[in-house]
């Protein structure tokens, strides 16, 4: 992953100008909704469209609740992650400072989905953004709105600026075979 530095000497260049229906740059190459190296991740393809962006996403097994069903966080998460891009068509960073999503239908493991997200308005620093997402029978499963604020490019250097970006995460025991259920609530009190 390449460091902070050069991931904010990248900002200007990724925000294009960007020409309709081109393919947009991932936020990094580690992020959990569009980074191709994140094994985790939901490797979003995005492409402006107009004055918007939009993307054909299949959720897969990673990331199911009910069986077959996806579950509503990976849909906030591919939703978020959408909107932001529609900071390269600002053209400054934002960041989302609220989020709501109703969810009309399921949405299902294996299905392909047209997520369609716009700017709807700006106030000052606020970036308002609406979204669908649709299966291909145009048929609406999930709605989205946020608001996003905007910032300057330092603002990942200030709250993310660990050397090499990213750090190892702390690996949590197995409590399926230690039978220490519960004891990380006991921590945190
Ligand atoms: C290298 C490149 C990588 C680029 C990498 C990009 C990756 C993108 C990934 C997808 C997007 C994400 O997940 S982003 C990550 C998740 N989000 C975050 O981490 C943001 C965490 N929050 C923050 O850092 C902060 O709250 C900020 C910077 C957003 C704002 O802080 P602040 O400056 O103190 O301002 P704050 O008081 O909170 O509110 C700002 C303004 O919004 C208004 N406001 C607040 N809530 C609402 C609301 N629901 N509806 C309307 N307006 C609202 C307030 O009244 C205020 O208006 P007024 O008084 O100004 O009029």
């Amino acid at each position: 992953m390449p460091d902070m530095g050069t991931m904010l000497a990248h900002w200007a260049e990724r925000a294009g100008p960007h020409s309709d229906g081109a393919l947009l740059p991932p936020h990094h190459e580690r992020c959990l909704g569009c980074g191709l190296d994140n094994p985790h991740g939901h490797h979003l393809q995005v492409h402006r469209r107009g004055d918007g962006v939009v993307a054909d996403h299949v959720f897969d097994e990673r990331h199911v609740g009910a069986p077959g069903v996806v579950h509503g966080g990976a849909v906030a998460t591919v939703l978020d992650d959408l909107f932001g891009f529609l900071p390269y068509l600002v053209g400054t960073p934002a960041v989302t400072r609220q989020l709501t999503v109703d969810y009309l239908s399921p949405v299902l493991v294996g299905v392909s989905y047209r997520i369609e997200a716009t700017v709807t308005s700006r106030e000052d620093r606020k970036v308002f953004v609406a979204a669908t997402v649709s299966d291909f029978d145009e048929r609406t499963v999930a709605t989205s709105s946020a608001v996003f604020i905007t910032v300057d490019v330092e603002h990942f250097a200030r709250h993310g600026g660990v050397s090499g970006g990213s750090p190892t995460p702390p690996v949590a025991d197995d409590h399926r075979d230690t039978g220490r259920e519960g004891e990380m609530g006991q921590q945190r009190g």
